[in-house]
């Protein structure tokens, strides 16, 4: 039976990414462990705060480089070990689910659980579709069924076929029940952690009212400083600066290590957690963010690398010969599925 023991060590502060390049980590826990995911050494990457337990999780074996992952082997491989290391980057892909049953009835959702409409459905896997060639090593999602939803769906579409699983690793017992005992099947996984650090901002006692009758109630001044003011909350409920400061560190704490040791992202969250982690990607201002919009479904791309976020925009669909949001990287990445898939 596999021990999924946590063995947990105080690391020099280093992250030492699948190629063996260490990335200097201060006050970092590197945690290894062998998981659910049977055999596939996991490093564990984390915070030195006392939330080890929800730190990053990282494959370490998965793969060499990421963005060339699914088919380089390295005969077939068309950038030098060498080359590779200096362009090394990561995909980071954003997400807002798919429409919910409450953005259907234009009620004021939060952290309350609903999940996604039909429209919902087919938004997450049309936005599959339009990621289907981007690397992507792990996924993120909020504790909430509408993220995870347009996720999984998201990946059905994906042509590398690896299969998301979400980590149930609570406790000791749901690690030890959700153990996976094949290599081989580990390889064509890709872990999903969920984080309530990701969920949508709460709404406090405007949750579950209708959002015309609000404003018709209070005034639409009144509910449009509650939905898009930077730091006033609703009656009982959470600012968007009190929603950054829970999402956005968690982005830096436990996702952004897993992107600087190369590994590529996915993110499914919420229209106000989503742009308090964008008002950080893009280094947005209070004011600025104000009018920042994230429509339900549209995959968002970044590139991380050398430290910094570069925006590429929104892939349009796998049949688009050239899209603007590849980079060079990418587009090889997509020409090895396409021979590998032909
Ligand atoms: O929580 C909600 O109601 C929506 O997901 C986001 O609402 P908002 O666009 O009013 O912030």
């Amino acid at each position: 039976m596999a021990s999924s023991v946590l063995n947990q060590s105080i690391a020099t502060g280093h992250c030492l990414d699948p190629a063996g390049r260490s990335h200097d980590h201060s006050q970092l826990v590197k945690v290894s462990f062998r998981s659910a995911f049977r055999g596939q050494k996991f490093q564990v990457i984390g915070s030195n705060r006392d939330n080890q337990r929800s730190a990053s999780l990282i494959s370490a074996s998965a793969s060499q480089t990421p963005v060339f992952d699914p088919v380089s082997t390295p005969s077939k491989s068309i950038i030098s070990s060498e080359s590779r290391k200096k362009s090394n980057e990561a995909a980071l892909i954003l997400i807002r689910h798919g429409e919910s049953l409450w953005n259907e009835k234009n009620l004021f959702t939060g952290c309350v659980d609903v999940p996604l409409t039909k429209k919902g459905i087919e938004e997450a896997i049309e936005a599959g579709k339009r990621i289907s060639n981007i690397p992507i090593d792990v996924i993120y999602t909020s504790a909430l069924i509408r993220a995870q939803m347009t996720a999984m769906l998201a990946m059905t579409q994906h042509r590398r076929k690896k299969v998301p699983i979400i980590l149930h690793d609570d406790n000791e017992r749901a690690r030890q029940w959700s153990q996976i005992f094949s290599e081989d099947t580990n390889k064509q996984s890709i872990p999903v952690i969920r984080a309530w650090q990701l969920n949508e901002r709460m709404y406090g006692e405007l949750q579950g009212l209708n959002k015309q009758e609000t404003a018709n109630r209070y005034g639409k001044e009144q509910v449009h400083e509650w939905r898009r003011s930077y730091d006033i909350p609703p009656p009982n409920g959470e600012s968007l600066e009190m929603c950054a400061q829970r999402a956005v560190a968690y982005f830096k704490d436990e996702i952004e290590p897993s992107l600087i040791c190369g590994k590529n992202v996915m993110i499914a969250a919420h229209g106000n957690s989503l742009r308090s982690i964008i008002m950080y990607l893009d280094r947005l201002s209070s004011q600025e963010v104000i009018s920042l919009e994230l429509s339900t479904g549209i995959p968002m791309l970044y590139i991380f690398k050398e430290g910094k976020f570069i925006r590429r925009g929104s892939p349009v669909g796998p049949s688009e010969a050239g899209v603007y949001a590849y980079t060079r990287n990418l587009a090889q990445y997509r020409q090895k599925l396409d021979e590998m898939l032909h």
